[in-house]
């Protein structure tokens, strides 16, 4: 685990000793996005046209914030379009690496850690060595490095390539979206990082309430309606999603997020089967690298890296979500 500084990788863990012990995660830095006809999206560069074969995505397995992406991707028919690679589920002092040779190798320039792929498209760059990245083969550069950007282009940029316009992020939803976006973000999907790498009592206690507090809110939701924005599927769900199929079997263990698994909320258990047997997602869930990713890249959490064999989940056990209607 590390960092690069003006391009020198330095191996460092995170460092909590001006925020009180509290887990502050860094902001993405390449922030482009693909669009339809190449323009300028949100923020960043133009220059970025939705093409097939042009772009590469980077992910982990184990990465709950890669694994959104990995979602869309199937979800948004884009596995022709945009080609894809994994990391090794191990992350230790060189950060993220490859392994040559196998399925988990780099396909694009055989790069031993991923912190290479940071300096090729930028060779002074200075911060945190993240996936997913999605790579322009193009320019031979990091087009995005937020996973919460990177769906929205997957959304909705390749529309005209594959003729798919299902849309998780309606206009009439947007606002209701950013909204549950923005409690389940601060309060879920980075509580349980808060929790897990908080190094005081006091800033793991803090971070505990405020994610059980969300859960319940979350529960409270689901008992009424059948997705966080009423009705239908959108990307607020699968956001969500990606931090609640790796909960029970790593969160409530090795983060202590312990006052309750996701198996004990009735209607959020429910809902997380509903998501896990839509078509194509359970195929982007694998245990295994979660599992070993955590246990195995923390040592100052888990010395050992002993890594444990359960629980058993029945996310294929039936759901009856469909009383809500469609
Ligand atoms: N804001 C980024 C966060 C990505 C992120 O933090 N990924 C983790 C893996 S789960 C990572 O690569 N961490 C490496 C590090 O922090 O050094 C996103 O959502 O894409």
């Amino acid at each position: 685990m590390g960092l690069l500084v003006e391009g020198q990788w330095q191996d460092k863990w995170y460092d909590t000793s001006k925020s009180g012990g509290r887990f502050e995660r860094s902001e993405a830095q390449f922030r482009n996005f693909v669009t339809a006809d190449g323009s300028a999206g949100v923020t960043g560069k133009s220059g970025f046209k939705a093409e097939a074969g042009r772009y590469h995505l980077y992910v982990s397995f184990a990465c709950p914030w890669a694994h959104r992406t990995l979602i869309f991707r199937k979800l948004k028919g884009l596995e022709d379009i945009i080609t894809v690679s994994a990391v090794a589920p191990e992350m230790l002092s060189n950060g993220w690496e490859f392994r040559s040779g196998t399925d988990l190798a780099d396909p694009l320039y055989d790069a031993e850690f991923m912190h290479e792929i940071y300096t090729r498209a930028d060779d002074k760059y200075s911060g945190r060595v993240t996936v997913p990245v999605l790579w322009d083969k193009q320019q031979e550069t990091i087009v995005s490095n937020e996973s919460a950007d990177i769906i929205r282009m997957f959304n909705s940029a390749f529309n005209d390539i594959t003729g798919n316009t299902d849309d998780y992020y309606p206009q009439e939803l947007q606002a209701a979206i950013d909204e549950v976006n923005e409690m389940v973000y601060h309060n879920i999907n980075n509580g349980v990082y808060k929790s897990g790498f908080a190094t005081t009592q006091d800033a793991y206690e803090e971070a505990f309430d405020a994610l059980f507090k969300a859960l319940d809110k979350v529960e409270q939701r689901l008992s009424q309606s059948r997705f966080l924005a009423g009705s239908v599927l959108t990307e607020a769900d699968w956001r969500l999603f990606t931090t609640l199929v790796r909960f029970d079997s790593v969160y409530v263990g090795h983060f202590k997020c312990n006052q309750k698994r996701i198996v004990d909320y009735p209607n959020i258990w429910n809902y997380v089967r509903e998501l896990y047997q839509i078509e194509g997602v359970a195929e982007t869930v694998n245990m295994n690298h979660i599992k070993t990713h955590y246990y195995v890249s923390h040592d100052m959490i888990n010395p050992t890296g002993v890594v444990p064999k359960g629980p058993e989940i029945e996310f294929m056990a039936a759901h009856d979500r469909e009383k809500f209607g469609s």
